[in-house]
């Protein structure tokens, strides 16, 4: 097997205003990959096209070790989706829902699913119509990790738990990850969840791939550089990865803050969060 469930590769796609421009980046086996971006930046198009939901006009995506799309529709038996929202018919019970997907998939385990309802506490003949917004996910969370998935993909699907929610469900994904045969790619604009549980963090801006990195690579080694504009001019440039002005000081994005702290013994060094760098790689100017 190969040591990628998901690799996509140089994968093109314009809308009229937006194209997603050789978007490439791997999702390891065993882990849990975050792919955040700003409104609009192509996460979702590039999950769709990675299930094969939306065409792509070039490039390549590799879905545990097969190309798609294809003729063999197998692949899907092993993915599991949950997205922003549901899929099921509204007057449908978890119950009915259940037989419906039992009949659809393969490796479908009831009793895999019956647990995850009772966890969830949602109750078996409730119609989804009356369901909350998070207990609707939380559904659709059931589903997907019901049919023994190797790769799950979340697209925003979390954002509607409340706090206490979310932790228990990133306990799940962890727990979803832990025999290292099974694999989440996650987008999530709360990026406290992902310095939580993931691997490894791809960010999207504007169709592009600008960071695909470790998140401990980001969490330890990264860091932001406030200085005044004298210090901000001495800095290496070639170092940097991108900066900003904010009013009286600069914002300075640096890979290796060990080597500038050394460097600048007297410049302010912070840690990086992974909201920091998305901030400033959005708002601010990319030096390389
Ligand atoms: N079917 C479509 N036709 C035309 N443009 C589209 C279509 N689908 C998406 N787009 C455009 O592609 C761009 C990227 O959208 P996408 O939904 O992938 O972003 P996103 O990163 O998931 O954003 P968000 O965080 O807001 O969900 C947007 O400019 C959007 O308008």
């Amino acid at each position: 097997m190969n040591e990628y469930v998901l690799e996509v590769n140089d994968v093109v796609k314009r809308y009229l205003d937006f194209t997603l421009d050789k978007v490439s980046f791997k999702v390891p086996k065993g882990s849990i990959v975050g792919l955040i971006g700003e409104n609009g930046a192509g996460k979702s198009t590039t999950i769709n096209i990675a299930l094969d939901l939306v065409r792509k006009e070039q490039g390549t995506v590799t879905v545990l070790g097969q190309e798609i799309p294809n003729e063999a529709h197998h692949w899907k038996e092993d993915v599991g989706v949950v997205f922003d929202g549901i899929n099921f018919h509204e007057a449908l019970t978890p119950l009915e829902i259940g037989k419906i997907l039992s009949s659809g998939y393969k490796q479908w385990d009831d009793k895999v699913y019956q647990n995850y309802l009772a966890k969830f506490q949602l109750a078996q003949n409730k119609r989804i119509k009356d369901f909350s917004k998070g207990m609707k996910t939380k559904l659709c969370i059931a589903a997907a990790l019901s049919h023994d998935p190797k790769l799950l993909i979340l697209d925003e699907a979390t954002s509607g738990l409340d706090p206490v929610m979310r932790d228990d469900m990133l306990d799940v994904f962890l727990d979803f990850v832990q025999d290292e045969n099974h694999s989440i790619l996650m987008s999530s604009h709360i990026t406290t969840d992902l310095e939580k549980v993931a691997d490894y963090i791809v960010l999207i801006h504007q169709g592009k791939i600008i960071l695909s990195q470790s998140k401990d690579e980001l969490i330890y080694n990264y860091g932001i550089i406030r200085c005044g504009a004298a210090l901000f001019e001495a800095l290496d440039k070639s170092e940097i990865l991108a900066y900003r002005k904010c009013d009286f000081q600069w914002e300075v994005l640096v890979a290796d803050k060990a080597k500038f702290k050394k460097q600048y013994r007297d410049a302010v060094i912070d840690n990086a969060s992974i909201d920091d760098i998305l901030l400033l790689y959005v708002k601010g100017e990319q030096a390389k």
